[in-house]
């Protein structure tokens, strides 16, 4: 079995979790909050950011040309996104939303991602991003193999422009980069890769649940600091 034979083996059981989130089968009754979508949008509008981020330090530090222009024809496709999908999905003000704030999960899973960086190997790098990326190809697949996400949900337009082969192929050529780069190395190295990619996958499932439920970094501080006006002992 290939390493990413591995990781994606491994990873199904947080494929299935995020397809039985309550944000996912939100989408699928089309009941999903206005808060949740404003919130889902404008949160990964910055984990978006972090993916132009990550991706550029690929090509910054991939040792081959080829692998430097695939990584920057995919930066420039990332930025191709088109920003009418996302404007109609949310009823917010676009500059408000562009620049949302980073709530508690949208940071930590973008901390995740950057983390890498420091190592200043693609191997690494790569590993935790393309782990969303194959997260979200395969919710793709699943939502529209549904057929249920109609003309009057906020996600089909968002669906539409993601679905078919073009984004499945970024997700293929990219887990075809990490075998290439697994090769060689060192079972502790891949282990620490593999943990990566998993959590990846564990922070989709909490970026979907943070969406639906909007969480702040105002709920964490109430939720640590309630009952902390007790008298100790
Ligand atoms: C949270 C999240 N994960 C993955 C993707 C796909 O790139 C995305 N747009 N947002």
């Amino acid at each position: 079995m290939s390493f990413s034979q591995e990781l994606i083996t491994e990873a199904q059981p947080y494929l299935e979790a995020v397809k039985h989130s309550d944000f996912v089968k939100a989408i699928l009754a089309n009941n999903l909050s206005s808060e949740a979508l404003d919130y889902y949008v404008g949160q990964d509008l910055q984990y978006g950011d972090i993916e132009t981020k990550v991706q550029a330090y690929l090509i910054i530090y991939s040792k081959r040309f080829a692998d430097q222009r695939n990584f920057a024809e995919l930066l420039s496709n990332h930025l191709g996104i088109d920003e009418a999908v996302f404007k109609g999905m949310t009823s917010q003000n676009w500059d408000t939303i562009r620049t949302a704030k980073m709530e508690p999960v949208t940071y930590i899973y973008t901390h995740h991602l950057l983390d890498p960086i420091k190592t200043g190997d693609p191997l690494n790098i790569l590993a935790s991003f393309e782990a969303g990326v194959w997260v979200y190809v395969e919710l793709i697949k699943y939502l529209d193999d549904t057929g249920k996400v109609a003309a009057d949900n906020p996600f089909y337009g968002w669906l539409d422009s993601l679905k078919g082969d073009d984004y499945q192929n970024v997700s293929d050529g990219f887990l075809k980069v990490l075998d290439r780069l697994a090769v060689k190395q060192s079972q502790a190295h891949l282990d620490k890769v593999k943990q990566d990619f998993l959590r990846s996958c564990l922070l989709e499932w909490y970026f979907f649940d943070a969406s639906f439920k909007q969480i702040t970094w105002g709920d964490w501080s109430r939720n640590a600091l309630e009952g902390s006006r007790e008298e100790l002992l």
